[in-house]
């Protein structure tokens, strides 16, 4: 969208307005101004509203009573090169798992043609769903993840792009020297930065403890204060996972060695955390920072039950996460589901247990994202100044998954929406003001 030109939308909105609250806007107005979000409100203040903003001349987008336009969906954790694993593997936990399948995928990433091949066919796929803000991990080489940069540039979407570091408990051919990985992190910093993107942005990504050493952690705390780049990492997934940590780096806790490391922070994004002390989550909220919840995952690989409620009262911000393919689908409608189904499995035999729902799902996938990549001064929903990042809905489309055979309300067409939708029921997609679906 050209940044003086005008594009009202009317019909059924809903978003959250602040966690765990959504707004209704059953006939709606959003006015959008190049890639900003102007104005929202009732319809009928629609005419007073153009006269107080004195727009002239605009276009219309008018919603069908089966359509809804809502944010645009949040990613926090993905893993792009590991796109090709998707729904393959799951008969090993975690650790058996990375090096069984996932290590000797990574390691194909040297080549440029086969990442181009990958990349663009996951950026689209996301796209597809609705994901408008993905935070991506790539592979351990430099100029593969650009082309991972690249692919989103191109598409359209918002992003942060970390290359992974990760210097031991891989196949020779997938690991760096400490010297490199600081080197190649740097550089891919710059490279990343020299695209002068709005959208894109670098984050440091060691992979997590077990894979890179105290020194090297703290090195890149370093790179991360000095180009004030976002983290992120996993924490806590698999028990074999933490016990393994606090003999290697002789620790109490797992989060101690980030902690150590410098690496909490909050622009510091951490996937999983199921296995989380109250030391630790007093601490990561102390610190400000996240966790990505990626709940499809914690259950294809056996990993456990994420209480997202336990994270929520220690103040801890959390988004959902893909974690593909850790788990099995590029989805964020699914990890939505996923995500509710896991509290309400929590929630068998505690009376007093309030699971989510399909509402503070949407939530958790839209502002809750947002806020866990500190990017909410931005997206996240649809207050006025912030950048207009949104998707409409039709849960009536031809060839789709679901029958609309009742009228739905704008509330009941976001339940159908989030536990029967699909990419077919995503019709447009905008980042920024430019409709990349
Ligand atoms: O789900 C996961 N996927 C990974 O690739 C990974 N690496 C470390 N820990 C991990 N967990
Ligand atoms: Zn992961």
């Amino acid at each position: 969208m050209a940044e003086d030109t005008y594009t009202i939308f009317t019909g059924n909105i809903i978003h959250c307005e602040k966690l765990f609250s959504i707004e209704t806007l059953e006939n709606g107005f959003i006015i959008v101004k190049g890639s900003k979000i102007v104005a929202i409100d009732q319809l009928e203040r629609l005419e007073e509203t153009k006269k107080n903003l004195e727009i002239s001349k605009w276009q219309t987008v008018t919603l069908k009573d089966t359509q809804l336009l809502i944010p645009g969906l949040i990613d926090t954790h993905i893993h792009a090169p590991q796109y090709p694993n998707a729904g393959l593997g799951y008969d090993l936990p975690l650790l058996d798992w990375l090096q069984k399948y996932t290590y000797n995928l990574e390691a194909k990433y040297s080549d440029l043609d086969f990442s181009k091949k990958v990349y663009d066919a996951i950026v689209r796929k996301t796209l597809g769903y609705g994901t408008t803000t993905a935070c991506y991990f790539g592979s351990l080489f430099r100029k593969s993840c650009m082309v991972l940069v690249d692919s989103v540039l191109q598409h359209g979407q918002r992003a942060l792009v970390g290359k992974i570091n990760m210097t031991r408990l891989a196949p020779e051919n997938y690991l760096e020297t400490p010297e490199e990985s600081i080197t190649e992190t740097e550089t891919f910093i710059n490279d990343v930065l020299d695209k002068k993107s709005r959208l894109v942005k670098p984050i440091i990504t060691p992979r997590f403890a077990l894979s890179v050493e105290l020194d090297l952690m703290k090195k890149l705390a370093v790179l991360a204060s000095k180009y004030n780049c976002h983290i992120q990492t996993h924490i806590s997934e698999n028990c074999d996972e933490v016990c393994t940590v606090k003999k290697m780096f002789v620790c109490n806790e797992y989060a101690d060695v980030y902690h150590e490391a410098n690496l909490l922070t909050n622009q510091t994004i951490l996937a999983h955390g199921i296995h989380l002390t109250d030391d630790e989550l007093k601490l990561l909220s102390k610190k400000g920072s996240s966790i990505a919840h990626c709940p499809s995952s914690n259950s294809r690989l056996q990993s456990g039950l994420c209480d997202v409620r336990r994270l929520i009262e220690y103040d801890v911000s959390v988004g959902l996460g893909t974690d593909v393919s850790g788990g099995h689908s590029p989805s964020i409608i699914e990890a939505m589901r996923s995500a509710v189904d896991t509290s309400i499995h929590l929630s068998y035999g505690k009376p007093d247990y309030k699971h989510i729902n399909c509402y503070d799902a949407f939530c958790l996938a839209t502002l809750g994202g947002a806020k866990a990549l500190s990017l909410d001064d931005q997206v996240g929903n649809f207050k006025v100044g912030k950048d207009f990042d949104a998707l409409i809905i039709d849960m009536d489309v031809e060839n789709g998954a679901v029958d609309l055979l009742q009228s739905c309300n704008a509330s009941e067409l976001l339940q159908k929406f989030v536990y029967l939708g699909d990419d077919r029921n995503v019709v447009s997609v905008y980042v920024a003001g430019n409709k990349v679906k």
